[in-house]
């Protein structure tokens, strides 16, 4: 059993890379937690310095409350698997499972009663005498796995241990991890790019870009309440549309987000309307997952945009529309420091400045409207860019449409998430 606990942990490597940039972090015991992001933002190096094979440059790493650096190697129970795992190729399957065992002197009797418990969670119980060039890719990872778990280490750390495999086998495989990593109740990390591994298998992801933290939570609410823009265009499939839009408010009736040839409206009752407020006669990013939109009858009204496709996707189980709208999409590439709007100070601020923009006078919540037009985040367009939207809309397998027909969706409009340009999510009290 263990606990970790990262308090504002950075990592700069001798070259000057920052790898790790102040990330704080707790994972609870027994929780399945997986850090995830694209290749180089620094989910390794955490995993190394848990394990203490990095020092942290600075910060503190706490497993179960001791400081990690301070813990001998054989006092940390700490097991780690890696993409590229080594087995040795002249023992037998047992033998490289049990070799943990041999190591720390179990007696051979309990060893291989032990061994083959494993080696049955795992599903290669009937696969012990052989060797490991006479194993499947798939079963080879298992081994590797089971040597790793057959101490019981307190914290299991896994480095993209799936990676090499082929889809199906990685599907069976993060099944058969969870299960039997949960029927251990072994606190467990797991580093994976995959954003679909990490949302199936995790109890909570924690999102990083560039050495940051985006992002913890379970998987429920960093897809469905992602704090930054860059979280959100990162998890789901297909990709959250991301549309610029232009605010106007119309004081207690409606925030209009204009998106270029048409609009929506977002009522003055909406909970997040005053928030989006604050950005009025500027531009927010709105966005809407595939399943906020259906499309419905032309004739239509409401909630509803227009357009026309632009072209299709047939996936088998569903087919995808891409809708020209008319409206201008952002592409996400690097985003601001990607952290929530709400921390970077301006939100509040914001809201006095349009208040007294809108009506001449101070606001009535006791925020001051002291921030300089020029103090904000920009769009930086080396970190993303924008190009016409093409609005991935859900449809049946077999649409009875073609590109170039026209297409009105309903928008969910609950389902909408908005982003201020620098990257953080702009609804109060998004969580
Ligand atoms: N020993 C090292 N010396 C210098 N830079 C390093 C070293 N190890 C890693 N880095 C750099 O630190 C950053 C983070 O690397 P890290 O391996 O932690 O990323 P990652 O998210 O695990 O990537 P991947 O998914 O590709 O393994 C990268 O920019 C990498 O090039």
């Amino acid at each position: 059993m263990s606990t970790v606990l990262l308090k504002d942990v950075t990592k700069v490597w001798p070259d000057g890379t920052v790898a790790v940039d102040h990330v704080s972090l707790d994972v609870t015991d027994g929780e399945f937690l997986v850090l995830l992001g694209p290749s180089g933002c620094g989910k390794s190096t955490i995993l190394r310095m848990i394990a203490g094979l990095e020092d942290p440059s600075e910060g503190d790493i706490l497993l179960n409350g001791d400081p990690v650096l301070e813990l001998a190697p054989r006092d940390r129970s700490i097991a780690m698997v890696f993409q590229d795992f080594a087995l040795y190729p002249h023992m037998t399957v047992g033998d490289n499972i049990g070799f943990p065992l041999r190591l720390s002197g179990m007696e051979p009797g309990n060893r291989i009663e032990r061994v083959g418990d494993v080696a049955s969670a795992l599903g290669i119980g009937d696969v012990l005498g052989r060797k490991p060039s006479q194993l499947s890719g798939g079963q080879r990872q298992r081994v590797a796995m089971g040597r790793a778990i057959v101490r019981r280490p307190g914290l299991f750390l896994m480095d993209e241990p799936l990676s090499n495999l082929d889809s199906g086998l990685r599907a069976e495989l993060r099944a058969e991890i969870t299960g039997l990593t949960r029927e251990l109740g072994v606190t467990t990390m797991y580093v994976t790019h995959d954003q679909a591994e990490a949302l199936t298998m995790a109890d909570r992801v924690a999102i990083m870009r560039k050495g940051v933290l985006q992002d913890v939570g379970t998987p429920t609410e960093v897809y469905g309440r992602p704090a930054t823009l860059y979280v959100a265009a990162f998890l789901g499939s297909p990709r959250m549309n991301l549309l610029e839009a232009s605010v106007y408010v119309h004081l207690d009736q409606y925030v209009a987000l204009n998106f270029g040839e048409q609009a929506l409206y977002l009522p003055w009752t909406d909970i997040r309307a005053r928030a989006v407020a604050h950005y009025h006669g500027e531009r927010i990013v709105v966005g809407m997952r595939a399943e906020a939109l259906t499309p419905v009858a032309p004739e239509v009204q409401g909630d509803v945009l227009r357009g026309r496709i632009r072209f299709l996707e047939h996936h088998g189980h569903e087919s995808l529309a891409f809708l020209d709208i008319g409206a201008t999409a952002i592409v996400v590439d690097e985003m601001g420091t990607g952290k929530p709007e709400a921390e970077q100070g301006g939100a509040l601020r914001r809201f006095g400045s349009t208040l007294q923009k809108l009506t001449g006078r101070g606001n009535s919540n006791g925020a001051t409207a002291t921030q300089p037009r020029d103090e904000r985040s920009v769009l930086d367009p080396g970190r993303h860019h924008r190009r016409p939207a093409e609005l991935a809309v859900r449809l049946a397998p077999y649409p009875a449409v073609s590109p170039g027909h026209p297409l009105a969706v309903a928008v969910r409009m609950d389902m909408l998430h908005f982003f201020a340009e620098s990257g953080g999510r702009i609804d109060v009290g998004w969580r």
